[in-house]
């Protein structure tokens, strides 16, 4: 290998010296000396591409200097450039990072990188005041302010916040940063009079239907006009004050938002413009149309929170939306009232964060029901009390019979307590949130008690809502003086947040948190966590039926005492072990099979499991929980929980 560098290092210095020679005997000897240690570095193998790159630009520079200074001839000056040119460049666009920089790519993703998108934040000189101050706005709102239905004449004097502004640029197209919104996305850009064209559309809706009847939604009832000095003092109120002429065709009525219709100055096409709120609500309209609610249980509507949206660095922020039921049941335009502002409760939360917790902590998995869980008869049945029937008829259930804001499950491993978790979102037709804590303390590091508060914010705007904490023992364990500062944090806000004070007796937010510890749990987290359920290890009618299920869905021989003497002799298995026991057991008639048949033989050929598969299989699975734990959970039960 050596050897061959070596070969290829001489001829590559004949050849320059050659060249050299033809370059004349004017290249100064110095000049030669430092140009053959360069050659000897290229062509050695031991320097970097930088190194490399560098020598062969320090090459050039000296044949240029020798062509300047006369000491070179053109041909020879052509020749040199030639050579060294094309390595130079051979060196630097090189994909491979041994032998190349590759900097063509790198500068170019470096300017991509560095390049702003469209959700970057960029300022336009036509700010809200800026905007205020145009003539052609002044011209408007004195337009307004002598017609007698338009706006009243002191409204120059102030002009509301940015907000105002903003909505009502909103309501012609314009965004905030200046740019019309479907010019900023559909290129080309419009000319700059066409955004001045759509200024004193703006001015216009400012005092646009200021009399009755008031501004139209799409079923001609009326709202308050959000400039004027109004009933709410919501700021937010949109605007919506188009006439019955100047709609669109495509005026429309979506996610209980009338999207407005916008005709060109000129009478010419009739573009349709939606606020990016408006359009989320028409696209998640249209998708609850044509996909069925996931997990139809018994209950209402069940919410997957951002289950079918991408995700990724490129997915945007999108604020909670109305519930299905609440825009049916008219509390969207449907009434002509504005639909009512669920992200209310997040104002002072990071939109990151809310956009972490409804792409993340969100229900996954098959809807499980309440047959899907073998045994615990008690825990279900206070359960469904306690929990299921008050969702569904919160009216009944009020006062003293108002349902508990927190549930502890406890029990040994594998017992179902994230099952029964899983079941009561589903059952309930509540919005599920599922966490695990110890995700709380380790993911988001820092980041935990804002992130309790968000998830809290969130589930608020997404009523009724389950939120369920697996492992709660590693949030709300006991206070300790070595304890680091960010876990303490997160304990407290969590215990803040369920408490009442934080969570209104109006809230229909039910957490249910599940630890196989209960004796770490703070005491002031117990309090709160008012019904304590023990979730034990399945009793032999248990045991019986998840044998009985997970078989059933499987070719197998079991017969009736047989599968008695598999339920004797898993004694002290949990649910978890009694479904290991299973799977092992179901991979008996595999194992039989000859490992030369294995890659031809057909599913129907596969044997049955037998009563022999579960005997080999209870040889190998053990029970997890150890009496003498299981001693320690009967003692917590009888201290601390609620079951009789
Ligand atoms: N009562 C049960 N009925 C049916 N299957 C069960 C039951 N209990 C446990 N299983 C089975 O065991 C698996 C694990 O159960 P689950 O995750 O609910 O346990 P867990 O109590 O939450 O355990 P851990 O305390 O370790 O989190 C379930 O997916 C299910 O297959
Ligand atoms: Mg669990």
């Amino acid at each position: 290998m050596a050897n061959h560098k070596n070969t290829d290092c001489i001829a590559e210095q004949c050849k320059l010296r050659s060249c050299m020679r033809r370059a004349g005997p004017s290249m100064h000897a110095a000049h030669l000396s430092e140009w053959q240690r360069r050659s000897f570095d290229i062509l050695s193998g031991t320097c970097s591409p930088e190194q490399k790159a560098e020598a062969y630009r320090a090459h050039i520079l000296s044949v240029q200097y020798a062509w300047a200074s006369a000491g070179l001839s053109w041909p020879a000056t052509a020749g040199l450039l030639g050579t060294l040119g094309e390595r130079y460049a051979a060196t630097l666009d090189s994909d491979d990072p041994r032998a190349g920089l590759n900097n063509y790519a790198e500068s170019a993703l470096h300017l991509a990188r560095s390049q702003r998108n469209e959700s970057g934040r960029w300022e336009s000189s036509l700010t809200a005041s800026a905007a205020l101050e145009l003539p052609c706005m002044q011209s408007a709102f004195r337009g307004r302010a002598q017609d007698p239905a338009g706006a009243p004449a002191d409204v120059h004097a102030v002009v509301g916040g940015g907000d105002v502004i903003r909505d009502a640029m909103e309501g012609v197209g314009v965004a905030p940063g200046g740019l019309p919104m479907e010019a900023r996305s559909e290129a080309p850009a419009p000319s700059l009079a066409s955004y001045s064209r759509d200024l004193p559309r703006a001015a216009s809706l400012f005092g646009h239907k200021a009399e009755g009847p008031g501004p139209h939604q799409a079923n001609g009832s009326s709202v308050q006009p959000a400039f004027f000095p109004h009933s709410n003092g919501s700021k937010r109120k949109a605007f919506q004050g188009f006439d019955e002429d100047e709609r669109g065709p495509e005026w429309d009525v979506a996610g209980g938002h009338a999207a407005r219709g916008r005709r060109g100055e000129d009478g010419r096409g009739v573009a349709s413009f939606r606020s990016a709120r408006e359009q989320l609500n028409v696209g998640q309209q249209k998708k609850q149309a044509v996909q069925p609610q996931r997990g139809s249980y018994s209950g209402g509507p069940k919410k997957s929170l951002g289950a079918g949206r991408s995700r990724g660095a490129f997915s945007k922020f999108v604020s909670p939306l109305p519930k299905q039921e609440e825009v049916d049941s008219g509390s969207g335009s449907g009434t002509g009232q504005e639909p009512p502002l669920l992200d209310e409760h997040l104002k002072n939360i990071e939109p990151k964060i809310v956009e972490l917790i409804m792409s993340e902590i969100m229900d996954h998995g098959p809807p499980v029901t309440w047959d899907d869980i073998a045994g615990l008869d008690f825990a279900k049945a206070t359960i469904k009390e306690i929990v299921v029937w008050p969702m569904l008829r919160p009216d009944i259930f009020t006062g003293l019979r108002g349902p508990p804001k927190g549930i502890l499950l406890f029990g040994p491993p594998g017992t179902g307590k994230t099952l029964i978790g899983k079941c009561i979102a589903c059952q309930s037709g509540a919005t599920f949130f599922s966490i695990s804590a110890s995700s709380l303390t380790s993911k988001w590091v820092g980041e935990g008690e804002k992130m309790v508060r968000a998830l809290f914010a969130v589930a608020r705007c997404h009523q009724p809502a389950v939120i369920f904490i697996d492992e709660i023992d590693s949030l709300l364990s006991q206070r300790t003086d070595g304890e680091h500062d960010s876990s303490r944090r997160i304990k407290t806000e969590f215990l803040v947040q369920l408490d009442g004070a934080a969570t209104s007796a109006d809230d229909r937010i039910l957490v249910v948190g599940a630890t196989n510890r209960p004796q770490e749990i703070d005491e002031a987290a117990r309090r709160r966590l008012a019904k304590r359920l023990y979730v034990p290890l399945p009793e032999a009618a248990a045991r019986r039926q998840i044998v009985a299920r997970l078989t059933a869905r499987e070719r197998c021989e079991l017969g009736a005492h047989e599968l008695e003497r598999v339920v004797e002799r898993s004694e002290g298995f949990s649910g978890a072990d009694m479904t290991q026991l299973c799977r092992e057991a179901a991979l008996g008639p595999i194992r039989s099979i000859h490992f030369a048949d294995i890659a031809t033989i057909s599913p129907e050929q596969v044997r049955p499991i037998l009563y022999a598969d579960f005997q080999e299989a209870l040889k190998t699975v053990r029970p997890s929980v150890s009496p003498k734990d299981l001693e320690l959970y009967e003692e917590w039960n009888k201290t601390f929980g609620c079951g009789r």
